[in-house]
């Protein structure tokens, strides 16, 4: 599809709204059996097929599957086999031994022509283990062409898309959902889709969860409103396409990328219904929590997203994002304050600058990132503090950029071509030299 076409598309999506729903949606009407999931002939000729994305016996408030009623059953495909994994790496990282240096990167350099979101995955570093379902990857993309008679699908994890640059219109077995800057998609475990550009080129992050699903966060004192609203997240409508011969679908699994070549579309899927769905979410409808009082509260209260680890409180990791908000804080020095940290934190910038650290060329730009592993020291760059240090204390807006946090509770390992490329900034050190001493005893 055109670009054009793919954004006329990507205008007229409608959506179902609710985080975990058991949604139900049907393309055609009639498509969906009612009162059992797998009736002795399935509406209109279709195929009922379950897609687990949880053991089947996980407690309700985690168990998540989708009941799909779709043309041809998914089991209907020739042997998958070995293709290569371009830049694309997983867990268990040990490329290099973890880093205790703070490490921070340029945007990627530019892809090559003809480069599809698939071929433009790019991996950062991560932890954990892909086979046993634990940890997670930190990926880059960029890409400057459509996905054309190509669908992906992760059996390792779900898929946190973070554009920074260029809208996705990404084509799901369960329908379309278009994701701009500014907002993340989230693609279920398994479930296969085709990523088409509504832009010349596309460029974001992609936090890939090989653990527990990402869940809401909960509440605590807060009470039953605020931080991301349960309603303002968008599930698709059902739709299908009925393209007959070959189709590659890329199957990543335990790590490496598995080709086949389908006769047939498998985003054939007419109707749904369950709880494993993929979602969009706007980063600006998060109702952003801070203090009113004074001091600047952990980054916790910023978080959209969790996975859970087996310790209550130990994330495996948290998506956390510094959305626009006002700061009023009396007597406080309202950047995040320095700090060494249990957790590990990627950071990442969707637009503009972000409070803590001085942006342009050689700073934390959009489409960059920092790593500060478990108990680096890090925190106001040198001219932060003291911008910070000596600014007057009125109600400030801070609206400029859009920034984003992957905190988890492992070290993230570098891969080899993110502490061996060019885009690696060397001397991230220097922007907290000059911290000079003020201590005056007396
Ligand atoms: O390091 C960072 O910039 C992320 C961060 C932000 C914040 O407001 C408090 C702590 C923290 O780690
Ligand atoms: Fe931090």
């Amino acid at each position: 599809m055109s670009g054009e076409a793919a954004r006329k598309t990507a205008e007229s999506l409608t959506y179902l709204t609710g985080f975990g729903n058991e949604h139900s949606t049907e393309a055609v009407p009639g498509a969906l059996p009612l009162g059992r999931n797998s009736p002795q002939r399935a509406p209109l000729g279709l195929y009922a097929e379950q897609l687990s994305g949880s053991a089947f016996t996980e407690p309700r408030a985690d168990n998540r599957r989708s009941w799909l009623y779709r043309i041809r059953p998914s089991a209907a495909h020739p042997a998958f086999s070995r293709t290569a994994n371009g830049a694309l790496r997983s867990a268990p990282f040990n490329e290099t031994v973890p880093d205790p240096n703070r490490l921070r990167w340029d945007p990627l350099p530019k892809p090559s022509p003809g480069t599809d979101f698939v071929a433009g995955l790019w991996t950062l570093g991560g932890n954990g283990d892909a086979a046993t379902r634990s940890g997670m990857a930190v990926h880059l993309y960029h890409a400057n062409t459509s996905m054309t008679r190509r669908v992906f699908s992760d059996a390792d994890g779900e898929l946190l898309l973070v554009p920074e640059r260029g809208g996705l219109l990404l084509r799901t077995e369960m329908g379309l959902l278009a994701v701009h800057p500014g907002e993340v998609a989230l693609i279920p475990r398994g479930v296969r889709f085709r990523v088409e550009l509504l832009d010349a080129t596309a460029r974001g992050y992609v936090c890939e969860n090989y653990g527990r699903p990402f869940q809401l966060p909960e509440r605590g004192p807060i009470g039953a409103n605020g931080l991301a609203n349960t309603r303002d997240f968008r599930a698709p409508v059902a739709a299908y396409e009925t393209t007959e011969g070959p189709v590659e679908v890329i199957n990543k699994f335990c790590g490496n990328l598995w080709t086949a070549t389908y006769d047939h579309s498998p985003l054939d899927v007419v109707a749904w219904h369950g709880t494993h769905t993929p979602y969009v979410y706007d980063l600006r409808t998060f109702n952003v929590i801070g203090s009113i009082s004074y001091d600047h509260p952990d980054p916790s209260i910023f978080t959209v997203l969790t996975s859970p680890s087996d310790s209550p409180g130990l994330a495996a990791v948290d998506f956390v994002v510094f959305a626009p908000r006002w700061l009023v804080g009396e007597d406080t020095f309202r950047p995040p304050y320095f700090h060494r940290n249990v957790m590990s934190e990627y950071m990442g910038l969707i637009e503009g600058a972000y409070d803590a650290k001085t942006g342009g060329k050689g700073g934390f730009v959009a489409g960059g990132g920092s790593l500060h592993n478990m108990m680096s020291a890090h925190g106001p760059d040198r001219e932060t503090f003291e911008r910070a240090s000596a600014a007057t204390l009125v109600p400030q807006r801070v609206d400029d950029g859009l920034a984003f946090m992957f905190e988890t509770r492992w070290p993230v390992v570098a891969t080899a071509q993110a502490v061996g490329g060019d885009h690696l900034q060397r001397g991230y050190d220097d922007v907290w030299q000059g911290l000079e001493r003020h201590f005056r005893n007396a």
